[in-house]
This record gives C-alpha cells, sequence and structure tokens, in this order.
C-alpha cells in the first residue's frame, strides 16, 4: 500500500483459518487499519493479492459484505434512536443473507443479553455512557451473525467488567467458528483472545507465531523472587525451574515467598519492537506461520 510516495505496506503475506482469532500488533503509525480497511474492502490497495472469504475485497458484492462484521471505533449517529429499535432495523438489512447453518441476523433480545445492553434496550443512544456505547458498537458489528468480524481497538473505554464480559463474548463467537481479525494495544488481551500473533513494523511482518513461539523466539528471561531466611533475592534467569531446583536443594526449608514471573507478552511484544527499531531485523516470520498451521 503507497500512499503518494510513501510505502506504508510492503508485500505483507497474512493467512487466517476459518474459527482462527488473530491480532494484530504494532506500534501507532504501522499500518493496521490500513491492512484492515483493505481487507473490509474500504480503501483500495496499490498492489497486490487479497481474498476475504474467497472474493477479492475490491470487487464484493453485498452478499459478501453481509458475510462481514466490523466494529468500528464508534457509532454516533442515530442519538435519538432506541437501542433495540436500531439492532433490530440494522438486522433487517442481514434477512435475505440467512442460512439454516448461519441464521441473520441475531435476535435482538438475545444480542442485546450477548453484549450486556438488556437494561438498555430502551435508552436513547445520545445518552449512553462511553463503554455502554462501545458495547453497542460491538453488537452492531456482530448483528449478522459475521462469518468473518473484523475489530479495531474494540475495548477502548471498557471498564474491566465489561472487559471481561466482551472477552467472553469473543470466545464464544470464535467457538461457533467466526474468524476474528483484531487489532489492539492492550497485550493482555491479544495473549487472552488470540490464537496467533502477528506483528507488524515498518510496514512488514515482523513476527508471527502464537504468544508461546514468539517468548521461545525471543529467549526471554523470567524473574524469580524469593527470601532466604527472610533476606529478599531476585534473580533474572532463562531456565527458571532448574533455578528453583537448586535453590531449594541448597536452602531447603529457608526458602519463603517463592515467586516466578514470566516474561508476559507486553515484555516479549517490546523486545520484538525494539530490536525491529535498533535494526537488528528478526528474521523472515515464514517458518513461524508454518510452525502455527
Ligand atoms: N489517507 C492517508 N493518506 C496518507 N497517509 C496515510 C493515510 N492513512 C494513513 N496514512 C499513513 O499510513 C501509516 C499507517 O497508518 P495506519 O492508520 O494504518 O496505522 P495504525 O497501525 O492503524 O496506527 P494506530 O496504532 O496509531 O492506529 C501512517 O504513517 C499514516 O500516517
Amino acid at each position: 500500500m503507497r500512499y503518494g510516495s510513501a510505502d506504508v505496506l510492503r508485500g505483507i503475506d497474512i493467512r487466517a483459518e476459518r474459527g482462527e482469532v488473530v491480532a494484530l500488533l504494532g506500534p501507532n503509525g504501522a499500518g493496521k487499519t490500513t491492512t484492515i480497511e483493505i481487507l473490509e474492502g474500504f480503501r483500495k490497495r496499490s498492489a497486490g493479492e487479497v481474498r476475504v472469504l474467497g472474493t477479492d475485497p475490491g470487487e464484493g458484492d453485498e452478499a459478501w459484505r453481509a458475510r462481514l462484521g466490523i466494529v468500528l471505533q464508534s457509532w454516533r449517529d442515530h442519538g435519538k434512536w432506541r437501542v433495540g429499535e436500531l439492532l433490530t432495523h440494522l438486522g433487517r438489512y442481514y434477512t435475505p443473507y440467512g442460512t439454516p447453518e448461519r441464521p441473520r441476523p441475531y435476535d435482538t433480545a438475545e444480542l442485546m443479553a450477548l453484549v450486556g445492553l438488556t437494561e438498555q434496550a430502551d435508552a436513547r443512544i445520545g445518552r449512553l455512557s462511553g463503554g455502554q456505547r462501545r458495547r453497542l458498537d460491538v453488537a452492531i458489528g456482530i448483528i449478522g451473525n459475521p462469518d468473518l468480524l473484523f475489530l479495531d481497538e474494540p475495548t477502548v473505554g471498557f471498564d474491566p467488567q465489561a472487559r471481561q464480559a466482551f472477552h467472553e463474548l469473543m470466545l464464544r463467537l470464535s467457538g461457533m467458528d467466526t474468524t476474528i481479525l483484531l487489532t489492539t494495544h492492550d497485550l493482555d488481551e491479544a495473549e487472552k483472545l488470540s490464537d496467533r500473533i502477528l506483528l507488524l513494523a515498518g510496514g512488514e511482518i515482523v513476527a508471527d507465531g502464537t504468544a508461546a513461539e514468539l517468548a521461545r523466539r525471543f529467549e526471554t528471561k523470567a524473574e524469580v523472587r524469593y527470601t532466604i531466611d527472610g533476606e529478599p533475592h531476585a534473580r533474572t534467569v532463562e531456565d527458571a525451574t532448574g533455578h528453583v531446583r537448586r535453590l531449594f536443594a541448597e536452602h531447603g526449608e529457608a526458602v519463603g515467598d517463592l515467586e516466578v514471573r514470566r516474561a508476559s507478552l507486553a515484555d516479549i511484544y517490546l523486545t520484538m519492537v525494539r530490536e525491529f527499531e535498533s535494526g537488528r531485523r528478526t528474521e523472515p516470520a515464514a517458518h513461524l506461520t508454518e510452525a502455527a498451521r
């Protein structure tokens, strides 16, 4: 993808299988939104091959579009409409595209229960709180019971309870064979929800794999904390299990308050981005893609 004379994406290669949840991570300006917009058919690519549900997004018709779900940053229109009313109205567009395996649209009451908006069914959209509006964005994105769902930073502004409910909903959808492509800056969220993580930096996919594969590849260390006779100690080690075994062999009962903290996806992410930015390019991601399949 080129904007004017600037190459924003330089030949990225992404493949997602049915029912897979893929998280697209990367620093601000890396090209995540651009990628998603090309896949959604909202933005015309400069070059390259793209197939989404078997169709070139540039040529997708209404039947193709009905199989996609898109959660936009925020649904600001229709402030005077009531929540249930708007969902029922939008849902009608999907009716002709329902199949016995995948009925469309969702039943409005069921969908409101799913996203936690039952109590707001009769509330005007203009009066919803930020978090409630975001839940409505999600409800609008999935009203058509999509085969493929695009989520661009879905949980910005959610309280912890709403976030947890949203994660449960996503896991449920992926269990129902919905393929999900997610962008987020919340790395815990990416780790929890996704089967596979793609890191986009400098217009290329610089890492592709499960969180565990990325951790192995970047040889991140673990931190072990403990006390010996009440005296605190902390060590950063590669082999936490071996370290703990030796610790007990040597100090036995004197060891207390043991804690092992493995690298989180946030640590791995920062290592990857730092490595990329320092010019020590990570290897091509292809072998990891193979491993993930
Ligand atoms: N319409 C446009 N015209 C020119 N440049 C653009 C346009 N849209 C995006 N860009 C540039 O392309 C790059 C990628 O932008 P994009 O919005 O895809 O990044 P992103 O990874 O989604 O970032 P963020 O995490 O900040 O949302 C940026 O450098 C941006 O300035």
